[in-house]
């Protein structure tokens, strides 16, 4: 069922309902124009069915794992049989991770603030969650008590819809103390694409803490595929959790069609494409802070975020009531209170704007918000 407006559904819901709409800047999916380059690699799909049709699947795979992991700096990712899956989505990777990890654990320590998703998905399995706020995770150390008590840290990083990145420095720590506590570290870098702040080599940083971890990777939202996308599963060697088991629980494979896509965007994302994609998105994030500049009581919570989204803190304005007030003018913005999982309330004077669209889509949705607000 798709939320009704009294009913609080989670984001995914609240995406649904955007979904036909002109004006929909809810999920963080890339709708945006192709470019040329991609549009390239889009004109030259029939010959790339005959590619993958020929090819063997595991060459075709290692290839859009090499290039696409050398494209966002994790020279370090683990090419060895069975340490990277592949998965329909990064959420499939994450039901597959989840389901995993509660044969071994009933307690897991989640970011918060982050995609509503995440928590369904860990609770879904039965795992019982324990809120680490972002400010703690990047302040210092863990405690040693909460670690002690959990059997995994799950940390989102570019985070969703902070876009707040976890440092060099900051992961080695972390993966040091999940070492020490032997607790599984897992990250979801969905966003990492966007931001050269997360382009350090992770599994380098990973592989030499000798902690247990798990990495979940998105091509999803990088660019506009209509939906085509791969989810990888990456992880530590010996780490203990039953992952290519649950895997061929879910499916074989992906289409080695999509993986000769993703690789060739891959490539054009090295030749230039991935500077033009962080020009645009932070062209549109100023149409969105400018465009709002003065309005009373608005802010932006995320001053260095380079993800494809943008949070605007509305003051003493209730996130929900504007959505609404949005959505009779066919614009779909997304309600923060979901992200904040243990405490949605904290989320409730927040909007989340997606980037990945065109720059009219952008300009004429804030324009609409603009009004909006001035006269809330
Ligand atoms: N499996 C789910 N729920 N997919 C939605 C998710 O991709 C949207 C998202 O992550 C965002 O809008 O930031």
């Amino acid at each position: 069922t798709v939320v009704s407006d009294d009913a609080l559904g989670n984001l995914t819901q609240f995406e649904f309902l955007a979904l036909n709409s002109s004006l929909n800047l809810a999920d963080g999916h890339a709708r945006q124009d192709l470019t040329l380059g991609q549009s390239r690699v889009v004109e030259d799909l029939p010959q790339l069915w005959a590619q993958a049709v020929k090819q063997p699947v595991d060459e075709i795979e290692r290839e859009a794992i090499g290039t696409y992991f050398e494209l966002l700096g994790q020279h370090s990712y683990p090419a060895a049989e069975g340490r990277v899956l592949s998965c329909y989505s990064s959420s499939v990777a994450m039901e597959i991770f989840a389901r995993s990890l509660a044969t071994v654990a009933d307690r897991i320590a989640l970011v918060h603030p982050t995609f509503d998703n995440i928590p369904d998905i860990l609770r879904g399995v039965g795992l019982e969650l324990v809120a680490v706020e972002e400010e703690q995770l990047h302040g210092g150390d863990l405690d040693a008590a909460l670690l002690d008590s959990v059997g995994c840290l799950f940390v989102t990083t570019p985070n969703n819809p902070t876009g707040k990145v976890v440092s060099r420095e900051r992961l080695a720590r972390l993966a040091e103390q999940c070492a020490r506590h032997d607790v599984v570290l897992t990250l979801d870098t969905s966003f990492r694409g966007f931001d050269p702040a997360a382009h350090y080599d992770h599994y380098e940083v990973l592989r030499d803490s000798g902690c247990r971890w798990v990495v979940i990777e998105d091509t999803g939202k990088l660019w506009p595929t209509l939906e085509l996308k791969v989810g990888w599963l990456v992880s530590s060697e010996h780490n203990g959790l039953p992952l290519g088991k649950v895997y061929s629980d879910i499916l074989l494979g992906v289409s080695p069609l999509v993986l000769l896509m993703i690789k060739r965007l891959a490539e054009d994302a090295a030749d230039g494409g991935l500077a033009d994609l962080h020009r645009f998105i932070a062209t549109n994030r100023a149409i969105v802070r400018d465009g709002l500049a003065g309005v009373p009581e608005v802010t932006f919570p995320d001053p260095l975020s380079r993800a494809s989204v943008e949070r605007v803190h509305l003051g003493s304005r209730s996130g929900l009531a504007v959505w609404q007030e949005l959505r009779q003018h066919n614009l779909f913005a997304l309600p923060c209170g979901p992200f904040h999982w243990a405490r949605p309330e904290e989320g409730g004077n927040c909007l989340r704007i997606a980037l990945s669209r065109s720059p009219e889509a952008v300009e004429a949705a804030t324009r609409l918000l603009r009004s909006v607000l001035v006269a809330s």
